[in-house]
């Protein structure tokens, strides 16, 4: 049977896994979060005190994961030696190790087949940097949702303030913002990019609501 396949891309702040998410609830699709497989598997680097990146060190302990995404009710779980690590792995420091390990080739190529066997079990959407370009390039529709600078910084603010965050300066968030871009879409391997055959949203005027029914309008053409 062929399922449905749906690719979201696009810089940190833009929206991808609220939108995503919601879109997914509508459709009754599983929503995949690719952050989700990149930061469990930081989580578990770090857990064995691995901080650097070192490829060599990187593929042993890829040898001995035992890696599993599962769905319960419709949410994606991530297990790394049969312990459900999704609760664990939205800590800053992973944050910040994910960015690093991101870029080795083992590690991606690993998750690369995870995630194209998940698009063989059901209709998915799938968010990311590179569902797009490397992941899914056959999917049915791809989106690229991005957002300015400011606003994408303006909602990192307001997630701080409402975590109970308030001593956060709005230029320095703005920074850190344009450094991961920066980072996202200069690496060599899989760089976030739009892809020509990807449509372009622009959420910084839009509100959730008329983001999820966008796609959702785009995604019910391609069905019918
Ligand atoms: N269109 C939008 N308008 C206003 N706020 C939004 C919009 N889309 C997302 N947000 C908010 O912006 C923040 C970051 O969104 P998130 O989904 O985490 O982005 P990403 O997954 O791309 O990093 C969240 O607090 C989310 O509720
Ligand atoms: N398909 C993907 C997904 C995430 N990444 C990288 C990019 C980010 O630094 C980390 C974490 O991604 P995640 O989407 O969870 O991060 P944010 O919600 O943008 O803070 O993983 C990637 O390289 N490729």
């Amino acid at each position: 049977m062929k399922y449905i396949s749906v690719a979201v891309d696009g810089p940190a702040g833009s929206g991808k896994s609220t939108i995503t998410k919601l879109v997914a609830d509508k459709l009754g699709f599983n929503y995949v979060d690719t952050g989700a497989m990149y930061r469990a598997l930081t989580y578990n680097f770090l857990e064995n005190n691995l901080t650097e990146l070192c490829e060599e060190k990187i593929v042993e302990l890829l040898k001995r994961v035992n890696f599993e995404v599962k769905f319960i009710k419709g949410i994606q779980h991530v297990f790394i030696n049969n312990e459900d690590v999704s609760g664990k792995i939205r800590t800053a420091k992973v944050s910040k190790y994910t960015s690093l390990f991101s870029k080795s080739p083992a590690v991606r190529s690993f998750l690369i087949d995870s995630q194209r066997n998940l698009s063989k079990v059901g209709n998915i959407i799938m968010d990311g940097r590179d569902i797009a370009s490397v992941v899914l390039p056959n999917a049915d529709v791809k989106i690229f949702l991005t957002a300015s600078v400011e606003e994408r910084a303006r909602r990192r603010v307001l997630d701080f303030k409402k975590q109970g965050i308030t001593d956060v300066d709005f230029k320095n968030v703005m920074k850190d913002i344009a450094a991961r871009d920066y980072q996202d879409e200069n690496r060599e391997i899989a760089p976030l990019v739009k892809v020509n055959s990807a449509i372009l949203i622009d959420t910084t005027d839009l509100s959730i609501d008329e983001v999820v029914e966008k796609i959702v309008s785009l995604i019910k053409n391609v069905l019918n």
